[in-house]
This record gives C-alpha cells, sequence and structure tokens, in this order.
C-alpha cells in the first residue's frame, strides 16, 4: 500500500473524534494539550504523514522533535507503520541531535560560534577531568568535583542568555564554574551535552539568516512531550513559529511533567496554548485505560479533569498488594504468586503485555534479580540496564544481531532498515557516495558471514567493530562517547567480564519486540502502554522521596500518575505494608469511598 494510502487510513479512526479530526485538520499553528492515552502521539504521527504527502513540497521536509532517543524510538516506529522512514525529509529526534546536527555541525563556522576547528563532542571521562580542573582553579574546596556538575547543569540550563546581569548576579561561583568547565572543554576542542542547544541558540541569536535556512528545510516543526523541553526548546520555537514562519504542530500534557530536574517547565505549553495565533484542541478521551483506571488516575494525580475512558473500554481493574518482607522477598513474591495468578487469569497474555514499574534503578535490581531466578526473559530500560538505551549505535547493533539470528531469512529486521539507520548514526563519516557504498558492501558481507545465533557475543562485537564500524565511529565527532560505551560491554562480555557467557542470540533475544516483561522506572515507561502493569516499591519514602520540597512533591506525585495511566487493563500496587505511598493509600480510599 502506497504511503499516502497507508496515513488515510489511519486518519479514518481520528475521524471519530472531533478534537483529534480538527488537530489533523488544523492549517495554522496547532497545539494539542491533553491527558494520557488520549491518541496525542497518535494524531502527531498521521499529521506527520499528512504534512509530508500534501502540504510540504520535497525536498523541503519536517523536523519532530521530541524529549529523549527512547520517544524518538518510539515516534519512528509508529512514523515506519505509516510508511515514513526518517532521514531524507524527516528528522526524529531530541532537542539535543537536533540543535547538534541541524545547526552547531553545520553552522559553527559561519555562525561565528567561536569553537575550535574539529571540535567533537566530550566523552563522560573527558567531561569529568574538565570539571576537576574547572572546579580545582575556580573553588579548590575539600568537596568531591562531580558533586557539583548537577547544580551546574541547572544553572547553564536555567540562564540562557549569558549577557544578562542575572548569570553573573544569582550565583556568581557557579558562573565561574560553568565558564571556567566550558573553556577547559573548548581547550580539549570538545563540547558536551549541555551545549548543543545553548549553542544552537547563540548561533540562532547571533543570525537572522540561519533562521531563515532552517525555514527552508522545515517548514513544519512538530514536538511531541512538549512539556518535558525546557526553555530552550521554547525558545527556539518562539523564534523559528513566530518570528520566521515555520508552522508549529504540538503536543504535550503538563499533568505528565516529570523532568523538571532536567529544566522542564509545563507550563511553556499553556503559555503558547494561550496565544492568539494557536489553535488549541483539548481531548478528552482516554483509549487506552479500562474505565475503572480512568477513575482511580483522577485520584492518583489528586486533581480534577474531565478525561473519560473511550467508548467500549474494558472495565479495567487495581488492585492493591500490602506486602510484608524485604525488598528482594517481595520481589520475590512477585513472580511466585502474583505473575501465575494474573498469568492464570488472563490466558492469552504475553510476556511482552507485562510491565513491571518501579520508582528507580536499584529496585530494578531486586526484581531483575528475581525475574531470572524464575527464568522468565525481561528487558530493561532504565540506567542499571546491560548497557544505556538511549544509546543508538548499541541499539543499531542489537538489530544488526537480531538479523544474524535468524532475520536475514523473515526480514524482521530487513537489511535495508539496518543500512539507512546504520547511515543515518554513521552520517558524519559517509560523506560522500562511495563511502556509503563501501559501508553497505561491508556491513552486508560482515553480517552474512556471521549468521550463528550460537557464537559468543564478545567475537560477534569485536568483529563487527573491526570490519565494519571501527573507522567509521572514529570519523564521527558526535559518536565519541557511544565508542566508549561500546567498547565497555565488549569488555563485560570478554572472557573474565561478568556477561562472557553472552550468546549472540541472548543479546539479540533484548530486542524490543520479543517477548519479553519489560522493567522500567516510571520515568522510561512514558509514552508507553502495557496490558498489564505491576508498580512495584511503591512505599512511603520512595515515591515520594523523603522530605521533598511542596514543588518536587507535585512532580513525583505526576510520576506516581505516568506509571498509573499505562496499564490498559489490569494495575496492581505492590508496597509494604507498614509504609504503602501516600499516592495509593488515597487511590485506594478514595476507590472505597466510590463504592
Ligand atoms: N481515535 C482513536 N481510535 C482508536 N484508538 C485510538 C485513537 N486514538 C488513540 N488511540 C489508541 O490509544 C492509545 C493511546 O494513544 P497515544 O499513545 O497516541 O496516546 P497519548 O495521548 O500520546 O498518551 P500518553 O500521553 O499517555 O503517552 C494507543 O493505543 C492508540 O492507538
Amino acid at each position: 500500500m502506497s504511503e499516502r494510502a497507508l496515513y488515510l487510513q489511519a486518519a479514518e479512526s481520528l475521524r471519530r473524534n472531533p478534537g483529534q479530526w480538527a488537530a489533523y485538520d488544523s492549517h495554522g499553528h496547532c497545539v494539542v494539550l491533553a491527558g494520557p492515552g488520549s491518541g496525542k502521539t497518535k494524531t502527531l504521527t498521521v499529521k506527520l504523514a499528512r504534512l509530508l504527502a500534501e502540504d510540504v513540497q520535497e525536498p523541503r521536509g519536517v523536523a519532530c522533535i521530541t524529549y529523549n532517543n527512547e520517544c524518538a524510538r518510539e515516534l519512528e516506529s509508529r512514523l515506519a507503520a505509516l510508511g515514513i522512514e526518517p532521514g531524507g525529509r524527516v528528522f526524529i529526534g531530541t532537542v539535543h541531535s537536533f540543535s547538534l546536527t541541524q545547526i552547531v555541525l553545520p553552522y559553527a563556522k559561519v555562525a561565528g560560534l567561536g569553537l575550535p576547528d574539529e571540535f567533537s563532542v566530550a566523552t563522560q571521562s573527558e567531561r569529568a577531568s574538565a570539571l576537576e580542573r574547572a572546579y580545582r582553579s575556580v573553588i579548590d574546596g575539600p568537596d568531591n568535583p562531580q558533586t557539583w556538575d548537577f547544580r551546574m547543569g541547572n544553572y547553564r540550563r536555567a540562564i540562557l542568555n549569558r549577557n544578562s546581569p542575572q548569570w553573573r548576579e544569582r550565583d556568581p561561583v557557579l558562573a565561574a564554574l560553568v565558564e571556567a568547565f566550558e573553556d577547559e572543554l573548548r581547550a580539549m576542542a570538545r563540547i558536551d551535552f549541555d551545549d548543543m542547544p545553548l549553542l544552537a541558540l547563540r548561533a540562532l541569536r547571533a543570525n537572522e539568516w540561519l533562521q531563515r535556512a532552517l525555514l527552508a528545510k522545515y517548514p513544519v516543526l512538530v514536538v511531541d512531550e512538549y512539556q518535558d523541553l525546557g526553555r530552550a526548546l521554547h525558545r527556539m520555537v518562539l523564534g523559528f513559529c513566530f518570528s520566521a514562519g515555520m508552522r508549529l504542530f504540538a503536543v504535550g500534557d503538563p499533568d505528565q511533567s516529570i523532568y523538571g530536574f532536567n529544566g522542564a517547565r509545563p507550563d511553556l505549553l499553556q503559555q503558547l496554548s494561550r496565544r492568539d495565533d494557536v489553535e488549541t484542541v483539548h481531548l478528552r478521551l482516554n483509549y487506552r485505560c479500562g474505565s475503572r483506571i480512568v477513575t482511580g488516575s483522577r485520584y492518583a494525580l489528586g486533581k480534577d479533569r474531565d478525561y473519560e475512558a473511550a467508548e467500549g473500554a474494558n472495565e479495567g481493574t487495581i488492585h492493591f498488594h500490602p506486602r510484608t518482607g524485604n525488598r528482594d522477598q517481595q520481589a520475590d513474591d512477585l513472580f511466585s504468586s502474583l505473575l501465575p495468578d494474573i498469568r492464570e487469569r488472563l490466558p492469552d497474555l504475553r510476556l511482552a503485555d507485562i510491565a513491571i514499574l518501579y520508582p528507580s534503578a536499584p529496585i530494578g535490581d531486586a526484581v531483575a534479580s528475581a525475574a531470572q531466578n524464575y527464568g522468565l526473559p525481561t528487558i530493561r530500560t532504565d540506567k542499571n540496564s546491560l548497557y544505556p538505551r538511549s544509546s543508538r549505535l548499541m541499539r543499531w547493533l542489537e538489530q544488526c544481531a537480531e538479523w544474524c539470528c535468524g532475520g536475514w531469512r523473515t526480514g524482521t529486521p530487513r537489511f535495508r532498515t539496518l543500512m539507512n539507520d546504520g547511515q543515518r548514526i554513521f552520517s558524519e563519516s559517509l560523506t560522500a557516495e562511495g563511502d556509503v557504498l563501501l559501508f553497505q558492501r561491508r556491513l552486508l558481507k560482515t553480517l552474512w558471514e556471521r549468521r550463528d545465533s550460537t557464537v559468543l557475543l564478545h567475537w560477534w562485537l569485536n568483529e563487527m567493530r573491526r570490519e565494519a564500524i571501527a573507522e567509521l565511529i572514529e570519523g564521527c565527532r558526535t559518536l565519541q562517547d557511544e565508542g566508549e560505551t561500546l567498547g565497555a560491554f565488549i569488555d563485560r562480555a570478554a572472557p573474565d567480564g561478568d556477561c562472557a557467557e553472552m550468546t549472540l542470540e541472548q543479546f539479540a533475544g533484548r530486542s524490543e519486540g520479543k517477548n519479553c516483561i519489560s522493567l522500567s522506572t516510571l520515568h522510561s515507561a512514558k509514552g508507553r502502554e502495557f496490558v498489564v502493569v505491576i508498580m512495584f516499591g511503591m512505599n512511603d519514602g520512595t515515591i515520594p522521596w523523603h522530605n521533598q520540597s511542596n514543588q518536587r512533591l507535585v512532580e513525583w506525585r505526576r510520576l506516581f500518575y505516568v506509571g498509573f495511566t499505562r496499564a490498559k487493563q489490569e494495575l496492581h500496587m505492590m508496597y509494604s505494608a507498614n509504609m504503602p505511598s501516600p499516592f495509593v493509600k488515597e487511590v485506594e480510599e478514595r476507590l472505597k469511598a466510590d463504592g
């Protein structure tokens, strides 16, 4: 079926919802403000497909920005179902990758950013040493310099204009530390993650033509998860869309803003929606959750919202499981009693339909090891996963492994997809047509000759690195950190490492879409949905964390709400009987009062 037919068919499901249809049919700036499961992302993807087919003439395209690489991947897979692949006319990525690949790398010199020639992105260890030196020169106190990193990041994100008096006045020590740190980085010809949007903004502010150049390339800007994107993106949006003339399509939910510690500002989306030149659409129906879960979610959030389950939704159930014993015993209990009960009740349930969500990665360790004891396959998406899930390089290698483990026969994934994704990842090294052809040939040869699911992962990764990608990584300024991640993982898979026994099949088996239970922090579960959700470790002092300010308490509550609203059919709360989270208690009491 043609791309056009695919999106038109998908649009039919929006037609019955007047809000979704209005957003799909919008002609100017449009903001969709709506709750969980209301189809924001669905509407956004179908709209994006329509924009490409009907409104934006080739070779111009659409830039689509979202919160993190996980969210970008989710968008990519939903767009793939509509026949749209990133690359070419479509940019899909984070604010950071947009800033880096669309503004800083191509225009640093002409925009007068004053960066050293051939700068690249610092690895974690390079950052740490730059901070160490900056701390010694500016503060030279007894602290571990790395403990200043968090505050320094907040300061850099909070005051975007370094020429404003605020920059030096609000915290002169932090301002001096940041400046010394950035000087240290530049002396090594490096920029870091926080630099990316800041440099992009600086370039845009100082060069009006740059906004026009980006407008020429991307006449439409699409933004998902706006509530978490922070001030730098908001500034860019104001410039691109309300000064240069790009058209905006943005979706988000201030109630799901959970990254305040990273600079998220839920009010920015509301500000946009109040503008006269923006059409704002509110959606009320929740297509994901059963009706009881929708009701419970109001109590979870602690605010009245007029959301309703969509017509024909199942009722949905919420279960409370107070437990005794320590964390490990409770995790054991989850797999020995709770999960078997659920699977008996829902015999058709696949493991991939189940998610276990917890407030922080260390709690996930207990769950992961209990799952292993019961021989249940899991896929983990928090920072204690086998390697950082945000690494595009590692995800691509996983896909290559899947191809070698039988995917070549079934076309899952297709070789063409591996090739296209690889070309995007290594794009900086593949500038000439000859380079691209060579990459394609090498990749095919390397993978074809290593189609054996039983080989040790260590051998396979080493071969892949040597034969197909080492030189490419070397040539990419954006990939140094990911190259280090790969190196560290290869060390773990070495004969003396903790993953020495791992086979290619096990590595490939960790790909998404496989029949594994999802283990995730509440944060990483954002944007996703599962038939059954088990919220584990819902204890007072953990969610919310001890002694939080009122402002932080609100955000903890929103985090609880995000987890709560991932469930379609069954939601389970596990907690210590003697210290349930106040959020759990409130939901339970209010549901009881409803009868
Ligand atoms: N008009 C519709 N008809 C049927 N199903 C729909 C419709 N709109 C959305 N859905 C389904 O509802 C579910 C939630 O949609 P989506 O993930 O786009 O919601 P969202 O608003 O982005 O959610 P969240 O903010 O919680 O991430 C998906 O399974 C989607 O396919």
